[in-house]
């Protein structure tokens, strides 16, 4: 019985915490012209001559916080939810996972599929809001090695997940293990992006952070941004709690270099909070269907000890989606 593929794709995260495996994992997602959308003779300057050599170290000793048995969570999570999918999906389906950085490649994965002798590809960028740097880069490398197969089959990609019901379920469930009400304050922390990436997806040239509030509401013009999907998701997670707007805040983590990146800065939104005399958060990462090194270091070790240091008591993660039941539900609901 012929197959149709389905291929997961998550971000990627290096072999090993090693420095040499981070150097090679930040050379290769550094240097993907849709990361850092520079020319590329000054993406390789800074990437090869500054970035990966004075990075990889410091990011190596982070990954060591994070790696554990089962090696980088972020792996072991998206390897977890491709075999829940495939025993969801049953027979009539191949699933295959691949990392867009590192490994396993997306050039195995789909090599695996075409062995499989499938008659369709189905592409699951795993991020819930588009960005050009994330799902944007998995499109255009998976287009480019198909297009390349003297057979072409039928493929199809999902876009964005944002609004997804059972995701914002799994988030909201997720939450209320920690109880929310015995929070001061609640972060939706996303992934920071290049305020110069979020002006591109604007084809008007004339909406995009041209108002404070632009990314408040998602209409024709901004509905590829990252940032309007983000806040969409963090409503719709708030409303499942039934929160109040003045109980919570979306905010930007992890920018890179000097250049303005989306705001506000997660960083700043601890120092705001932290003067106001809030003191415990409870902080959302929904940019991402994993924990990773964003979320189990950078909120729940860094976040922490920045909140604690100007007078906060407590910041609490809530888990990612991992290897929710209802989230494979999400997934297989995606699935044409
Ligand atoms: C939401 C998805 C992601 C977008 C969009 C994204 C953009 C983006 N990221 C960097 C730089 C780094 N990101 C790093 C880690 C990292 N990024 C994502 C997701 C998105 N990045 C994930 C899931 C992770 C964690 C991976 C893991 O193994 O756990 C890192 C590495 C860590 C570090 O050195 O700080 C960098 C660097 C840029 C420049 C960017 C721009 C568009
Ligand atoms: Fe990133
Ligand atoms: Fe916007």
């Amino acid at each position: 019985m012929s197959k149709k593929g389905i291929l997961l794709v998550n971000l990627g995260t290096p072999d090993s915490p090693q420095t040499s495996d981070v150097k090679k994992y930040l050379d290769q997602f550094l240097m993907d012209e849709r990361v850092i959308d520079i020319p590329k003779l000054n993406r390789t300057l800074l990437v090869k001559g500054i970035i990966v050599p004075f990075r990889s170290p410091k990011t190596a000793k982070l990954y060591k916080e994070i790696w554990n048995e089962n090696g980088s969570p972020l792996l072991y999570y998206s390897r977890l939810q491709a075999k829940m999918l495939q025993e969801r999906l049953g027979e009539g389906y191949h699933v295959e996972l691949a990392m867009r950085y590192q490994s396993p490649s997306i050039a195995s994965a789909l090599a695996n599929l075409k062995a499989g002798l499938v008659e369709s590809i189905q592409v699951i960028p795993m991020f819930p809001q588009y960005a050009s740097a994330s799902s944007g880069s998995v499109m255009q490398l998976v287009m480019e090695l198909v297009s390349k197969w003297p057979t072409v089959p039928p493929i199809s990609f999902v876009n964005s997940f944002h609004d997804n019901e059972l995701m914002i379920k799994v988030f909201a469930e997720n939450a209320r293990k920690h109880q929310v009400e015995s929070y001061d304050h609640v972060l939706f922390s996303f992934h920071g992006l290049p305020e110069r990436q979020l002006l591109k997806c604007d084809h008007t040239g004339s909406y995009c952070l041209k108002s404070a509030d632009c990314c408040q509401t998602l209409n024709d013009t901004n509905k590829f941004c990252y940032s309007a999907q983000g806040h969409d998701t963090a409503r719709l997670i708030a409303a499942e709690l039934n929160l109040a707007k003045d109980k919570y805040t979306v905010c930007f983590q992890s920018r890179l270099g000097k250049e303005p990146w989306v705001q506000p800065y997660t960083t700043d939104v601890l120092k705001k909070l932290a003067a106001e005399g809030k003191k415990r958060l409870l902080v959302f990462s929904p940019a991402f269907v994993a924990d990773c090194l964003e979320t189990l270091y950078e909120i729940t070790v860094e976040y922490h000890e920045e909140f604690k240091a100007l007078g906060g008591e407590h910041v609490q993660l809530v888990e990612s989606l991992n290897d929710s039941p209802v989230f494979i539900e999400a997934l297989a609901g995606m699935v044409k």
